[in-house]
């Protein structure tokens, strides 16, 4: 989790290779009026997210329903979209990439070919709601060294984080991410 440009998917996607997890991106499965929004620049309310946030609950279920291991990238900015995500779904981690305004807005404007605006930096750390329960990483640290980090923390088996930190230095250029469509309905069962 984290605001706009923290490094989610980068971050996200390498440590779902290190692992050899699947990766989805929350990104992936905004409806076209959020990313319409976003790309005119228009911050999303708690209502344009809440749909959102529930496909996603949904894809958390069902992977963990199909005994997958895997790691979601979503911005998951305040308190009560994180419960959306995890109350039902137990045995999630939360890792929250924090980092500065200066340093994220640099990274933003670099970014090339994102549909999100980096103006809307300032409504997305307005609406972050630091999380009391969370692995947090600074994201001034390269991209391998917040994966070792994590893998570090969560897997205390020294022969496997060898093996996994190997992989990390042979991580493919890109990793595809994977979307699986939520059939109509699959969300309607009681949480
Ligand atoms: N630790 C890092 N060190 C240097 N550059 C990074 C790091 N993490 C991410 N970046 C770069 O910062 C930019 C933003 O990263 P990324 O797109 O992964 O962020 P994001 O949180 O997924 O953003 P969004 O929510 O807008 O999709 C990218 O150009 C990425 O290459
Ligand atoms: O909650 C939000 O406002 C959104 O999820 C954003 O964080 C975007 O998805 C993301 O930044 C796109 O780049």
């Amino acid at each position: 989790m984290g605001v706009a440009g923290s490094g989610k998917t980068t971050v996200g996607r390498a440590l779902a290779a290190a692992l050899g997890w699947e990766f989805y991106d929350g990104d992936d499965y905004h409806p076209p009026e959020n990313i319409a929004k976003m790309a005119a620049g228009i911050p999303l309310r708690d209502a344009d997210r809440y749909p959102w946030l529930e496909t996603l609950r949904c894809l958390i279920a069902s992977r963990l329903r199909d005994g997958r291991s895997f790691v979601l990238a979503c911005s998951a900015l305040k308190a009560e979209y994180r419960d959306v995500l995890l109350k039902d779904n137990p045995g999630g981690q939360l890792i929250y990439l924090k980092g500065d305004y200066a340093l994220i807005r640099d990274r933003l404007l670099r970014r090339s070919g994102h549909y999100m605006k980096p103006e809307l930096l300032d409504s997305q750390l307005e609406a972050l709601e630091e999380p009391d329960h969370a692995f947090t990483v600074d994201i001034r640290l390269t991209v391998d060294e917040i994966v070792r980090r994590i893998i570090t923390v969560f897997f205390k088996n020294p022969d496997e984080s060898v093996q996994i930190e190997r992989k990390i230095e042979f991580l493919p250029e890109s990793v595809s991410s994977q979307k699986i469509m939520l059939p109509n309905g699959y969300c309607s069962a009681k949480r």
